[in-house]
């Protein structure tokens, strides 16, 4: 293995989820099989509740990124009144990046767990691919598929009546040519309340407490 890759493979839960950030430029080289097999398989330890695995993956990547822009091409001309630059942009995200997998949420009919539980676990997926990724050196973004409800776009992606796109995770390696801005931390408060022994919400006390966030890598 490559050495940068045994050291980021090396750092803890923590460092690598506050350290994860969305790439804003994505180049070659891409992630390996191994290295996609591993964001699979984090993908489906995804909590789900009753087992569903109401999710699947697609993974896109070489030549045919090229396949995948033209269903977004044909997409977006059968909307009719794009202009051109317009279409060529939507259809230039499938070739941004060197490899993507999107994520599908396969909802299981008559399952007796809510659509927003089942799609809650295909974003907890989700999520575990950028984790992934970013644990083993490799750099993610995760974007809205374009033209998402378009027949040419489920198509592509083999979509039934069921499925809905949550969206695809671009990979490949960070370009230095435009730099990620920090991220400015939320307030804690402001998203959080404690719910009191009286049933009241009230603000979650937290001075006195610091959280460490590490650098960040990428
Ligand atoms: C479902 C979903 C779709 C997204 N689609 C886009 C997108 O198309 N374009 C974009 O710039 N950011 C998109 N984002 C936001 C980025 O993935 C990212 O979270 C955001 O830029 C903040 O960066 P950070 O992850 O480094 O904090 C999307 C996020 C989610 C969860």
């Amino acid at each position: 293995m490559l050495g940068s890759r045994v050291e980021r493979s090396n750092v803890d839960a923590l460092t690598c989820l506050m350290t994860r950030r969305t790439a804003t430029r994505l180049v070659e080289p891409g992630p390996t099989t191994e290295q996609l097999a591993v964001m699979l398989a984090a993908a489906t330890t995804a909590p789900d509740h009753k087992t569903l695995r109401p999710w699947r993956f697609v993974v896109v990547r070489g030549e045919a990124r090229a396949a995948l822009a033209d269903a977004i091409r044909q997409a977006a001309e059968a909307v009719g009144e794009l202009a051109e630059p317009v279409v060529r942009k939507a259809a230039g995200k499938a070739t941004r990046s060197p490899a993507l997998i999107a994520v599908i949420a396969s909802r299981v009919p008559g399952a007796r767990v809510p659509r927003a539980e089942q799609d809650a676990s295909a974003a907890a997926a989700a999520q575990n691919i950028c984790l992934a990724a970013h644990a083993q050196g490799v750099a993610s973004a995760w974007k809205s598929v374009p033209l998402p409800e378009s027949d040419q776009v489920r198509a592509v992606f083999g979509l039934t009546g069921a499925e809905e796109l949550m969206g695809w995770i671009e990979l490949g390696t960070l370009s230095d040519a435009v730099p990620i801005p920090p991220r400015e931390p939320a307030d804690l408060a402001a998203v959080t309340s404690e719910l009191t022994a009286t049933g009241e919400l009230a603000v979650l006390e937290l001075a006195g407490t610091t959280v460490a966030v590490p650098a960040q890598t990428h």
